[in-house]
Order: C-alpha cells, then sequence, then structure tokens
C-alpha cells in the first residue's frame, strides 16, 4: 500500500444504493447461492477535511448522534491486528465513549476503518464528515451496507488509496472499497455473508456465492416490486445467529432447507438471464403470453422462498400479513434480508391493473405499513468532488446541529448534484448493465 503524507484536501460526496434480496437470504450465509438487487435508494456521505486540527467530527444524521474523535487516539492497526473486525471493541475501550443504540455499531464500524485505513501519517489532520441515507435503518434494505461502503470509499479516498472524482470508480478501486466495507459489515454484523456490501459497492442485478467470482446478472427484463416496510425492529446479527443456533442444532434438517433456497437462487438467476427481452418484440401478443409465464415462474420461487425462510424461523407476524395480504390480490411476496420484521418483496406483474395494486397498496397501509412501488436496478457506489460554489452552504452549519443544507436536501437534489458531477461519460459506463431505475412512494 502507498499513503500519502498529507490529506487530499478535497471534499466529496460519496453515495451508495440500498438492496433488496430477491432469493438466498440466510442460506447464503452456508456458502449457497443467492440474487440481490441495488435499490433507488440511497446513502449520502460529505467528506471535508480540515488540515489544521486533529478533530474528527462524525455526524450521523438519521441516527441523531453526532460524534467527536481526536484522530491522535484512535488505534492504528493493520487487518492483521484484529482476529475479527468485531475485536475493534477491545482497542476503543475506555478510549471512546460508545453511545448508545445503533450509533454504537455504526461508530466501531466506523473507528474500525479509520484505524486500518488511514496511515499515522495522517493523524496529525482531521475532517468533518456526514452521513445522510434515504434507507430505512434496520428494515432488511442493506443500510448498514450502504452506510459501510460509503464510509470505507470516503477513508480510501481520504488515505490517497483510491482516486475519486474522475468518471466511473475503476474495478480495483470497488474491490477494495467492497473488502473494507465488508469488514465494517462483520463489526456491525457479526457473521455476514457479504452479499449486502457486494450489491452495494457493484449495484445492478447479481448472483453472489461466498469465496466465487460475482455474477452479474444481465436482464432486459424490468422487475416491478412494492417494497412493504413493516416497521417491525429487526437485529440482522440476531436473526443471523438465530439460524446458526437451529442448523447447529438439527444439521441433517437444515442442510436440506439450505439446499432448496441454493437451487431456488440458481433457477431464479438462469430465469432471469433468458427472460424474455421487452426490446426485441416482435410479436406482441406471443410476447405477453411468454411474460407472464416468465413471471409465473418467478412468483413460485418467491413463494417456496418465503416458506423456506419461515420454516427457517425468520418470518414475523407482520410479514406474514404482508404475504397473505397481497396474495388476495394474486401477488406473490417473500421477506427480504435478514427477515424478524423488516421488508416484505411484492412481485407486481406487467399485466397488474393499476386500480388492484392501489387497492392492495390501500389493504396494506391499513395495517400501519409503509409501501414503496420500486423497479429494482441502480448504479453501485458512486462520488464526485463536492462542487465548491455548495460546499460553504452544506458546510454553513457548526456542527453542533444537523441542519447543514446537505442534510437538508432531496434524494432527487442529491442525485442530480451526483449526475452532473459525474457526467453523461460517467453515467453511462456505470449504469451500462442496469435496468431501469425509479422509485415512487405509494
Ligand atoms: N444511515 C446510517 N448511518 C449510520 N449507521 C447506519 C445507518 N444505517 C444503518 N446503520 C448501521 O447499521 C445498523 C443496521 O443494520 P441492520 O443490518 O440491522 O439493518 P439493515 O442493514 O437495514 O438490514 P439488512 O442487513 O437485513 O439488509 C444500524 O444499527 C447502524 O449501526
Ligand atoms: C440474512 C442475510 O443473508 C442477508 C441480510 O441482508 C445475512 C447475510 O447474508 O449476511
Amino acid at each position: 500500500m502507498t499513503y500519502s503524507t498529507a490529506p487530499d484536501s478535497k471534499a466529496f460526496v460519496i453515495s451508495a444504493p440500498a438492496k433488496t434480496i430477491l432469493f438466498g437470504e440466510h442460506a447464503v450465509v452456508y456458502g449457497k447461492a443467492a440474487v440481490a438487487t441495488s435499490m433507488d435508494l440511497r446513502t449520502y456521505t460529505l467528506i471535508v477535511p480540515t488540515l489544521n486540527d486533529t478533530t474528527i467530527s462524525i455526524d450521523f444524521t438519521d441516527l441523531g448522534e453526532k460524534v467527536s474523535l481526536n484522530s491522535t487516539a484512535l488505534p492504528s492497526l493493520s487487518a492483521k491486528d484484529l482476529e475479527h473486525p468485531l475485536k475493534i471493541e477491545e482497542h476503543v475501550f475506555n478510549k471512546v465513549k460508545l453511545p448508545e443504540g445503533h450509533a454504537r455499531a455504526a461508530l466501531l464500524a466506523f473507528i474500525y476503518l479509520y484505524s486500518c485505513i488511514v496511515p499515522q501519517s495522517l493523524r496529525s489532520h482531521g475532517f468533518k464528515i456526514t452521513f445522510k441515507s434515504f434507507i430505512p435503518v434496520g428494515a432488511g434494505l442493506g443500510s448498514s451496507a450502504s452506510f459501510s461502503v460509503c464510509a470505507a470509499t470516503a477513508l480510501l479516498q481520504y488515505a490517497g488509496l483510491i482516486a475519486l472524482g474522475q468518471g466511473p470508480i475503476p474495478s480495483d478501486h470497488l474491490a477494495l472499497i467492497n473488502k473494507w466495507a465488508f469488514g465494517a459489515e462483520q463489526v456491525i454484523h457479526g457473521n455476514p455473508s457479504g452479499i449486502d456490501n457486494t450489491v452495494c459497492t457493484y449495484g445492478g442485478f447479481i448472483r453472489f456465492q461466498k469465496e466465487r467470482p460475482l455474477q452479474k446478472i444481465q436482464t432486459k427484463f424490468p422487475l416491478n416490486v412494492i417494497l412493504t416496510n413493516t416497521l417491525v425492529p429487526k437485529n440482522t446479527k440476531a436473526l443471523v445467529a438465530g439460524v446458526r443456533t437451529l442448523w447447529e442444532k438439527h444439521r441433517s434438517v437444515i442442510d436440506p432447507i439450505f439446499e432448496s433456497i441454493h437451487h431456488i437462487a440458481v433457477a431464479g438467476s438462469e430465469m432471469f438471464i433468458s427472460a424474455p427481452d421487452p426490446t426485441l418484440v416482435t410479436d406482441p401478443v406471443s410476447f405477453k403470453t411468454s411474460q407472464r409465464a416468465f413471471e409465473e415462474d418467478v412468483e413460485d420461487l418467491v413463494k417456496l422462498n418465503h416458506d423456506l425462510l419461515a420454516t427457517l424461523r425468520v418470518s414475523h407476524p407482520s410479514l406474514e400479513t404482508v404475504v397473505n395480504t397481497t396474495k388476495e390480490f394474486s401477488f406473490s411476496t417473500k421477506l427480504t434480508g435478514a427477515g424478524g420484521g423488516g421488508c416484505a418483496l411484492t412481485l407486481v406483474p406487467h399485466s397488474a391493473e393499476n386500480f388492484k395494486i392501489d387497492a392492495c397498496k390501500a389493504a396494506l397501509k391499513e395495517y400501519g405499513f409503509d409501501c414503496y412501488r420500486t423497479t429494482a436496478g441502480g448504479g453501485g457506489v458512486q462520488a464526485i468532488e463536492a462542487p465548491h460554489d455548495k460546499l460553504a452552504a452544506w458546510m454553513s452549519s457548526d456542527h453542533q446541529n444537523s441542519s447543514s443544507s446537505f442534510v437538508l436536501l432531496s434524494q432527487d437534489e442529491m442525485k442530480n448534484i451526483l449526475s452532473a458531477g459525474l457526467g453523461a461519460n460517467g453515467l453511462e459506463s456505470s449504469e451500462k448493465y442496469q435496468m431501469p431505475i425509479g422509485a415512487s412512494h405509494l
């Protein structure tokens, strides 16, 4: 590794998407295949170096927590010094006051990244970093992975290990970001598979299997879904640990369930690769027939996958309510992510009439759930140098309150700033393998 001796004084805006798992959660932790896609909800991060003092000011705006650290007080480690990234806790014991709640794991993950990535030569400087996310926290949409990808990217740039702001991020830099984001995910989750950080880094539609090369799924088929947030809080770390306990107790029973989930993911990814291509329609009637047949096959896999996850005891009464409510409208639903609450994913067939979708949405809302109608896909991690004209306004807050204009921007405004900064070429090459984007709150 080659480090700089002075931090790059440029400020950057970094963003990474949410994710949803179509098939394979939990089994993927045991080396089975899974299919996931990025979603059009993103986390944004602004990092502004301050060359003349050693304060690191972190604003976790979504968690309502601001933290001030002294760079000289943080450990300097290599990943090899830690048997597991979670051991970072022992290195900061009695040195850093850790907050309670969601911010605790977020801060530990951040300190892990800083301690391993930022060299001693840069410890006489500080920075301000602000996280602002449009992804619901702890809802199964990869909020932790999106945060981890943004934090890793910001610190790798700060340490001079990657160069941002020159169009799409090159693949070797993406691999480095993904590696460190996985370490941060290990701090937050204990034993993640790596699927969440991978899809949040690379974006698009992927088939993932531990220790296998990442497979991008090229499909022209726009996948329309309703994401229903049950608003029931869940804890990924505890759910993953619960499945492990079940597996350790009944391996011969649980292994075949993992194996079945694996085959669902493999079949699902193959189906999407050979899905009917709406850009190549010659006969609209036969296209509609093959489109419906394809959707029915995917719906079967969705239902089977949900039932197997329920057998692994990671469903929740609220998730079953979503499954049963959407079934009344002939839609298929599965939990997505760790389960235990959080989000469910419902496939919306292309033939579904709007009145039916609206009625389904209204029925879900009756239960107090939050719904998003969205199309899967969208770019992975992106970064631009923070525009000079906007930076002063963004940083105008004294960091004691979260009312900086950066935090107040809407997701559309953030997207516009990033796409203007990336330029036409940047967007073209980073999104060429992806499906159309578009999320609307129902
Ligand atoms: N916007 C954010 N800012 C800082 N930390 C965050 C943010 N979003 C998530 N986190 C961290 O991630 C943790 C939530 O991770 P968790 O895995 O439980 O939810 P998720 O990633 O949304 O769901 P899943 O892993 O099922 O996709 C929080 O407790 C916090 O530590
Ligand atoms: C439940 C799980 O399979 C997905 C969480 O989004 C855990 C993991 O893969 O790390």
